[in-house]
């Protein structure tokens, strides 16, 4: 190949990659092997400038704009950052500096590299005016309402504060919400998230705001730009007193902005990678991602003199951690059972050390990404950690392979009651279906039904549950309440108290509210939220466990999959039989009219306009009551909400020039209070 093709080989090879990775939320090769690609084209083009293009990735934002939203144009352009993996890199980026700026006078800030999506946010006069996407660097995407629903983000700032200015951040999904999201997609039987950037990045894409307001977002900011920083009816010209990074931190968190704190001001390359030293490790004990940290020159004046390349600013440089990945040997895979049947294969890996913990264990998936990772018992294989709770196996060297190895057959029999397993088509996951006596199944069924957000049974664990089983106790949940203390007492690691505890505990579970039961009941894809979707509509058992398959449907947020889901499980007879039982011992199968109320519209203030078509205004204003809300009369700054109906005027027009209001939908309006 010609040095010319190698060029555009990797020019377009990083271009699919930036496409994958931007607009389509899905990388598929690594952060690391992406940087060193890219280096490697940089590399080449400075060999050759004959082949110069102005296209080419190394000299372009990756990000594109997408035609899904209003294209907007960056009053100040939005540049990538420099990356560099060593001390002999920042040596020369220093040095570089001291040249360009003609002295060795050069402070510098360390922040923490957030790993989300960036965004630019417009202030006027104290309001948060506008939310724009990075996109190419010259324009992104407008995702103004999206922005609006994240918590941390100012609509009103504090203090004194620019007339006008953007700030510039990282829209992030810490790591608690991103599993909390993660379990109750894999509890709804959905395939998890992949990681916490890319759903970051995927929930600012979102057309239903309401939908991105669920997610637990959070947005951290590094950066004011303006070409005025006086602040309003200051006399200060220019900078307005404002002559460094540190204190435009300062700032921001003056103005009501997150600023996390640990950013440190420093004089010398080992003092940057002593920071970087320590936050590779205490990187950990972070409640969200960095991939690394970033160093800016800390005058305002010298990263003016300093300016910009075509991608990047002279001023700033990222010092990215290497990619947590080890090779280790695959010694065997073995296959788990859930409650509901399905099939997870596991990697059983020669124990190896990752990010600070030992590993023996990687996720595997499903039978398709074993035939696509082709890995095969005793292979090198490569391990990463991400936003996962367990690393998963991302490639495997083949070139390691000894020579006659067998590629992987999936099992065809549950490695548990050596039923025949099957798989549905269009689905992943293989099942047994034999639930009625598959032992995984009966005790995974009972320790969901025991589990804490459903009837959150006090005094017993899982093994407990296991144990009951084995010795013939109980085979589904509702034998829990035959159960005797003098029954108990005589098993392994029991005695008189503990088993005391256990049946007080199975009798204060008949005060458990029925959204909770419902979902204790494990219908397939009825999670937490579903179950609570179903209780309020139903308000009862009796009416759930006849609703036609249509009649699911109709219910908001309630597809064929779920319907269909539901059905099958009421239309079981031995299902019916449980719940009879659970009732006959006074299980709550009805919600109670008062628990209808929440507190998830605190403090929040609304407006209704238009013409209201899913519910009357009264019914409007007692819904925004019950939740702990208010209903206000006119469009004021002190308006949070306007829910507009058909044909709404000047209210709404009111409230959009305002730029502070949220605007939704009757049925965004609905999934605020239903959340
Ligand atoms: N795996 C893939 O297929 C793939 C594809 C494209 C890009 N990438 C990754 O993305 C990188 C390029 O993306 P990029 O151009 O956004 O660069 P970048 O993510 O390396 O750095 C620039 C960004 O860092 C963010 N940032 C976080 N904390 C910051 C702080 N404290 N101060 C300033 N900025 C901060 C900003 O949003 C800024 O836009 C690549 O180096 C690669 O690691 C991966
Ligand atoms: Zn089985």
């Amino acid at each position: 190949m010609s040095i010319q093709e190698k060029i555009n080989q990797l020019r377009k090879e990083l271009r699919q990659h930036n496409y994958n990775y931007y607009v389509l939320d899905t990388p598929t090769i690594s952060d690391y092997d992406f940087d060193m690609l890219l280096k490697e084209l940089q590399e080449l083009e400075e060999k050759h400038p004959e082949f110069y293009d102005a296209n080419s990735p190394t000299l372009r934002v990756g990000g594109e704009v997408t035609k899904n939203f209003n294209t907007v144009e960056h009053r100040y352009r939005m540049y990538s950052l420099d990356n560099s993996y060593s001390k002999e890199d920042l040596l020369d980026w220093e040095k570089r500096i001291h040249k360009l700026l003609d002295t060795d006078d050069v402070q510098y800030t360390c922040e923490l590299k957030y790993d989300g999506a960036s965004i630019n946010i417009t202030y006027e006069n104290g309001q948060l005016v506008r939310a724009v996407t990075r996109g190419d660097g010259f324009q992104g995407d407008e995702v103004t309402t999206n922005i609006k629903t994240i918590k941390s983000v100012p609509l009103q700032l504090q203090g004194n504060y620019p007339k006008s200015f953007d700030i510039r951040g990282e829209i992030m999904l810490p790591l608690e919400g991103f599993q909390k999201m993660n379990e109750e997609r894999v509890a709804n039987g959905e395939d998890p998230y992949m990681n916490p950037r890319n759903t970051a990045s995927g929930s600012l894409k979102l057309h239903d705001s309401a939908e991105t307001a669920k997610r637990p977002l959070e947005c951290y900011l590094y950066s004011i730009v303006t070409n005025d920083f006086s602040p309003i009816g200051g006399d200060a010209e220019g900078r307005g007193g404002i002559e460094t990074q540190m204190q435009v931190l300062e700032k921001a968190r003056e103005f009501g902005f997150k600023v996390p704190k640990h950013s440190r001001l420093v004089g010398s390359i080992d003092e940057i990678l002593e920071y970087v030293a320590y936050w590779d490790v205490e990187r950990s004990n972070l409640p969200y991602e960095i991939d690394g940290v970033v160093i800016k020159v800390n005058s305002l004046a010298q990263q003016e003199e300093l300016g910009y390349t075509a991608k990047a600013p002279r001023w700033a440089m990222a010092y990215k951690f290497k990619a947590e990945r080890v090779s280790t040997v695959l010694e065997s895979i073995s296959y788990q059972v859930g409650r509901t049947g399905a099939i997870t294969p596991v990697a059983n890996l020669q124990p190896v050390l990752l990010a600070g913990t030992t590993v023996k264990r990687a996720s595997l998936h499903n039978a398709d990404q074993i035939a696509k990772l082709d890995v095969r018992i005793g292979d090198t294989v490569y391990v990463e950690k991400g936003g996962e709770i367990i690393p998963k196996i991302v490639a495997v060297a083949t070139e390691k392979r000894e020579e006659g190895s067998q590629s992987t057959q999936y099992i065809t029999h549950c490695p548990e009651c050596n039923s025949e397993l099957v798989r549905k088509e269009g689905e992943a996951q293989h099942y047994c279906v034999n639930d009625l006596e598959c032992p995984p199944q009966i005790v995974g069924r009972i320790q969901h039904y025991i589990s804490r957000k459903a009837l959150d049974i006090e005094g017993l664990g899982g093994e407990t549950v296991a144990l009951l089983h084995k010795e013939g106790l109980i085979t589904t949940y509702a034998d829990l309440y035959d159960l005797k203390v003098e029954q108990i007492v005589p098993l392994e690691r029991m005695a008189e108290k503990s088993a005391q505890n256990l049946v007080d505990g199975v009798e204060a579970s008949k005060q458990v509210p029925f959204e909770k039961v419902l979902f204790g009941l494990g219908i397939r894809f009825v999670g937490a939220t579903v179950a609570k979707k179903l209780a309020k509509h139903y308000k009862n058992i009796d009416t759930l466990m006849v609703a036609t398959q249509e009649d699911l449907e109709n219910v908001e947020e309630i597809g064929v999959k779920i319907a269909e889901s539901v059905r099958a499980f009421f239309d079981e007879e031995r299902n019916v039989a449980i719940i009879n039982k659970l009732r006959s011992v006074g299980i709550q199968f009805e919600i109670e009219e008062k628990e209808l109320a929440s507190n998830v519209l605190e403090g929040k203030t609304f407006l209704f306009t238009g013409k209201l078509t899913q519910f009357t205004r009264d019914g409007a204003k007692q819904m925004v009551e019950d939740n702990g809300g208010k209903t206000i009369s006119g469009v004021s700054s002190k308006l949070n909400y306007l829910v507009v109906g058909e044909k709404a005027g000047s209210k709404l027009k009111k409230a959009e020039a305002l730029g502070t209001v949220i605007i939704l939908s009757e049925t965004e309006f609905l999934s605020l209070i239903n959340e």
